[in-house]
């Protein structure tokens, strides 16, 4: 009982200690409410916190709101400071122009105006000061350049350097907001201080780092924090801190500057807004009312710096994000560009009166991109009226702009980006009053001829664009690419084969994409191809670009090389040596035939279990290419061996894969990335340094008189060279060796792969190919390749195989060798070129069967073998495939020796067995699969 008495006398004072405190709080707070009784309605405050609690997750969208319920004047608590939210166009329009003078002065700003303690253009609410500086401001931007010639050809110059510098990027991707954040800065450095900055100078990219990082903290939930508690936020630790850090930095550099005008001023010749200030200080000196102190200089300047660079260059960088998700509209500027300024000058800014659709785009984006959405917050300068609502001097206010550029009663399509929204009905130009990005905002208003200009920086990077793109010859049409990023959008969208032949649909058998600014011609359709290969031979046989591996063989070797004169001297050497070394003679026949019967034993060992053959395939074809670039081949269980399928293997799966396939494609962007495709250059340095101590082991053992292989007959070669410039050395022999390898190992594997696949999808064609191989061959001697020419079934089905699955779907990049017409185009020097193979063997006037895997695409009537001249699986010409001869023979030999011995069967029935064409080697890479090798 006792203690039971305690507890309600511990519990009933604590209710009252709840209450009287409670009660004092909502005194306090109640006389702060009662003051502000006046005000416009609004959202229920709480004590202290106001109504941040309601101002969650997009608070622009919240504030805006709030005009459903209060109408378009109301008032809400940041903290326990009031501040009038004006919102729609009348009553903006009231604040900004109507009563402009009595909501002229600037709004608190706690993140900034806790540094700059009213000094400075900008963020001061002293409106003598404000005036004086504004005036002088005003008019010495317009003595440097203002709206005037002398600012245009700077912001040209500027243009132009920023052409220069994109060009540079080539194929690389780049984030457009580093590079436009550059241009505007250096205007604002050419007004300030009299000249512009290299685009590494470490200054610019100090001051644009400063900036750009305090607008970040500002905007970031600690800024907010701050501007809405800035009484106890400055007392916290915490990322809101660093705005004045970085404000520090900036004012520590613009004092530098200030330090070097002062040193060198002419007062009879003053350069750029601080000679024009120092001066003005000077004269002003005795004048104890004058603003022009150095204190409003420095914060001025880095005020105006702020209102300039951060605002620019992300209206400059939103632009072209917009601008890319908007090819129609960009083809129509592009349009407009060419037929007013044309190629071959600089666009001036009255060019824009002659512009109504890119003046009606660039209305667009600023509206669209609605930068300051709540405006810059005003202060009243004596009591007012607003609305019907009276506003004590001194109140915070803030003209939200976004509630205008998106108002529904002032554009027709007030949230979605549409030009239209400055177009009458006949597509003209049309003003609107509802226009205000930047509102009728006294300081920041006098930057409104900048942002004119920046139009025109973005009309530069247009024109830099087009001139980049299609000043090059009359190439062929093709789909407008984007700035910067060509067509790679769709081509990643829906991978490069589709797109080629959705292409091919639209503008016919050549056209021209854009991987990033690079144009590629493709040539398409059976009759395109053999002119451009065959009779154009020597003109599309240049190597094109092709990023993973150009980049990794420093372009040595010849498969890969860009260099024409090195490929040609190179290939022609290899194709003798080869040939010495049996290509089509009957050495490279005993040579495969020696590891056709590895392979068989290799088969038998599984004993009739199922096993999936890709691995062993890989080492018998990794075993022949060995044999004729070192002489020797491996046992099926050397380690060596393994070792080596696995690192080719792997570079291959890496390159079939998302992040090997983005590497080709945007090499400039994947470089920076993580992923797996990093490994890509690892798993080749293996291969490198095993190709590297053959070498070496071949060195060693050089007989001069007896070549053994390809790399003793190069080593001879530069050994006999008496020419320095000669294309025989080091570098060309272990890349031209690795080339081989790679072109030839894993190309035949996985044809006779997939052919072991096809054949266990259809039994009748292994039952007709086991028929014809009893026949010719019978069982008791090895096959030859000299059977081929009696069996055409056989070779029916291994070229069918070869169409089918449509390994290299496209020829490896060429580059023209020279200027060229081409059906009716001219194609210059240099272009890059893709020629599309896969369209001549999937064209249904050449092929009975085009989509399905069916040998009578290679068979005539009789059953005799067709040859056919859209079969340009390994190209054709002079650049074809190198190992053309050696691929048919090996896939000949391997596949008729196997199928002599053994009866193919799948665990899986016959609808499980899937079969798509593999499409290209760095396309599907083959799945695991399982046969059973029965003996027969
Ligand atoms: C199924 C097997 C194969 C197919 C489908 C195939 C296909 C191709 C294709 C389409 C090209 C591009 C030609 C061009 O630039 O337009 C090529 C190039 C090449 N192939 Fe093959 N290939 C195969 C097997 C082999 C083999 C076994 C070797 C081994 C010697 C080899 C060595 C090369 C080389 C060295 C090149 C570059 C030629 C040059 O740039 O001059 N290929 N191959």
């Amino acid at each position: 009982m006792h203690s039971s008495t305690m507890q309600f006398s511990e519990d009933i004072s604590l209710l009252l200690a709840l209450c009287i405190s409670s009660l004092f709080l909502f005194l306090v707070f109640k006389k702060s409410i009662w003051k502000n009784r006046h005000f416009p309605p609004g959202p229920t405050p709480l004590p202290i916190l106001g109504n941040i609690l309601q101002l969650k997750g997009d608070y622009v969208k919240t504030l805006i709101k709030f005009r459903e319920t209060y109408g378009d004047v109301c008032t809400i608590y940041l903290g326990s400071r009031p501040v009038i939210l004006v919102t729609g166009y009348k009553a903006v329009k009231e604040v900004l122009v109507d009563k402009a003078d009595d909501f002229l002065a600037r709004g608190e700003m706690p993140a900034f105006d806790s540094y700059y303690k009213n000094y400075g253009l900008i963020f001061t609410s002293d409106m003598n000061r404000w005036r004086q500086l504004r005036r002088f401001s005003l008019s010495a931007l317009r003595d440097f350049g203002m709206g005037k010639k002398s600012l245009e050809e700077k912001i040209q110059e500027e243009a132009a350097c920023l052409v220069k510098e994109l060009q540079k990027m080539e194929e690389a991707f780049f984030d457009p907001g580093q590079c436009l954040s550059k241009p505007p800065c250096n205007i604002i450095f050419s007004i300030m201080f009299g000249n512009r900055q290299k685009y590494d100078d470490e200054e610019l990219l100090n001051v644009i780092e400063y900036v750009h990082k305090s607008f970040l903290v500002v905007s970031s939930p600690w800024g907010q924090l701050f501007e809405m508690f800035p009484g106890v936020m400055k007392f916290i630790p915490g990322p809101h801190q660093t705005i004045s850090e970085y404000l520090e930095k900036l004012q520590i550099y613009v004092e530098k500057r200030v330090e070097m005008n002062e040193k060198t001023l002419d007062p009879a010749n003053p350069r750029d807004y601080v000679d024009t200030f120092l001066i003005k200080m000077k004269k002003d000196k005795k004048d104890p009312q004058s603003e022009f102190s150095l204190r409003n200089l420095v914060y001025s300047t880095l005020q105006i710096f702020f209102a300039g660079v951060e605002t620019i260059s992300s209206v400059l960088t939103y632009s072209l994000l917009i601008l890319l998700k908007n090819p129609d509209i960009i083809a129509k500027v592009q349009e407009e560009i060419d037929r007013v300024i044309g190629r071959d000058r600089c666009p001036t800014l009255q060019d824009r009166s002659q512009m109504p659709y890119t003046d009606t785009v660039m209305h667009e984006m600023l509206r669209f991109i609605d930068l300051l959405p709540l405006g810059v917050p005003r202060k009243t300068t004596k009591d007012t009226e607003l609305q019907g609502y009276t506003i004590p001097k001194g109140t915070n206010v803030f003209p939200v702009l976004s509630s205008v550029l998106k108002d529904r009663s002032c554009f027709p399509y007030p949230s979605e980006f549409n030009p239209q929204n400055f177009q009458d009905e006949n597509g003209e130009f049309k003003k609107n009053d509802a226009f205000i990005p930047l509102g009728a905002e006294p300081s920041l208003s006098s930057m409104n001829p900048v942002l004119v200009a920046v139009a025109l920086v973005s009309v530069l990077v247009f024109l830099w664009f087009v001139k980049h793109t299609h000043v090059r010859g009359n190439l062929p049409p093709g789909p407008p690419p984007l700035p910067l990023v060509g067509n790679y959008i769709e081509i990643i969208k829906i991978q490069l084969v589709p797109f080629v032949k959705q292409m091919r649909c639209r503008y016919g058998d050549i056209f021209t994409i854009y991987l990033g600014q690079r144009p590629v011609v493709v040539v398409c359709g059976c009759q395109a191809l053999k002119d451009a290969l065959l009779r154009h031979g020597n003109a599309f046989n240049g190597r094109g670009y092709t990023p993973c591996m150009t980049e990794f063989y420093n372009d040595f070797g010849f498969a890969f090389s860009t260099n024409f004169e090195r490929w040609k001297e190179l290939r022609s050497f290899s194709v003798s040596v080869l040939r010495d070394f049996g290509m089509g003679k009957r050495s490279v026949e005993s040579l495969v035939l020696e590891e056709a019967k590895c392979l068989v034993t290799e088969f038998r060992k599984n004993k009739g279990s199922e096993f999936d053959p890709f691995g062993i395939l890989s080492q018998a074809s990794t075993n022949i290419i060995c044999s004729l670039t070192f002489g020797q081949r491996f046992e099926y269980d050397d380690e060596e061996l393994k070792l080596l399928i696995v690192r080719l293997h792997e570079t291959f799966y890496l390159l079939s894969a998302i992040s090997g396939k983005l590497s080709n494609l945007i090499p400039g962007i994947m470089k920076y990335l993580p992923g797996a495709h990093k490994k890509i250059f690892n798993h080749m340095e293996d291969i490198v340094s095993f190709v590297r101590k053959r070498v070496e082991l071949n060195q060693k053992t050089l007989d001069v008189n007896c070549p053994r292989d390809y790399i003793d007959a190069f080593l001879l070669k530069i050994q006999k060279q008496r020419n320095p410039n000669t294309e025989f050395n080091m570098d060309n022999l272990i890349c031209s060796t690795l080339q081989i390898f790679f072109a030839g190992m894993e190309t035949t594997s996985i044809t006779l792969t997939y052919g072991f696949l096809l054949l266990l999808k259809y039994p009748d064609i292994q039952e007709k190919v086991h028929e014809e191989i009893d026949r010719v061959i019978g069982r008791d001697r090895c096959p030859t390749y000299q059977d081929k020419g009696m069996m055409p079934y056989t070779e029916a089905v291994i070229h069918e195989f070869l169409r089918y699955n449509d390994l290299v779907p496209f020829s490896m990049p060429r580059r023209m060798t020279e200027d060229t017409e081409f059906y009716g185009y001219n194609i210059p020097k240099e272009t890059d070129v893709y020629l599309f193979l896969s369209s001549a063997h999937k064209d249904p006037d050449f092929f009975p069967n085009p989509e399905s895997f069916n040998p009578e695409n290679f068979l005539d009537e009789d059953g005799r073998f067709k040859k056919s001249e859209a079969y340009l699986v390994f190209a054709a010409g002079k650049r074809n495939c190198l190992g053309e001869s050696l691929a048919h023979m090996e896939i000949f030999l391997l596949f008729t020796s196997i199928l002599q011995n053994f009866t193919l069967t799948s665990p899986l029935s016959l609808d499980a067995i899937d079969i798509d064409p593999i499409t290209t080697v760095l396309g599907n890479f083959p799945k695991p699969y399982m046969l059973y090798a029965k003996p027969r």
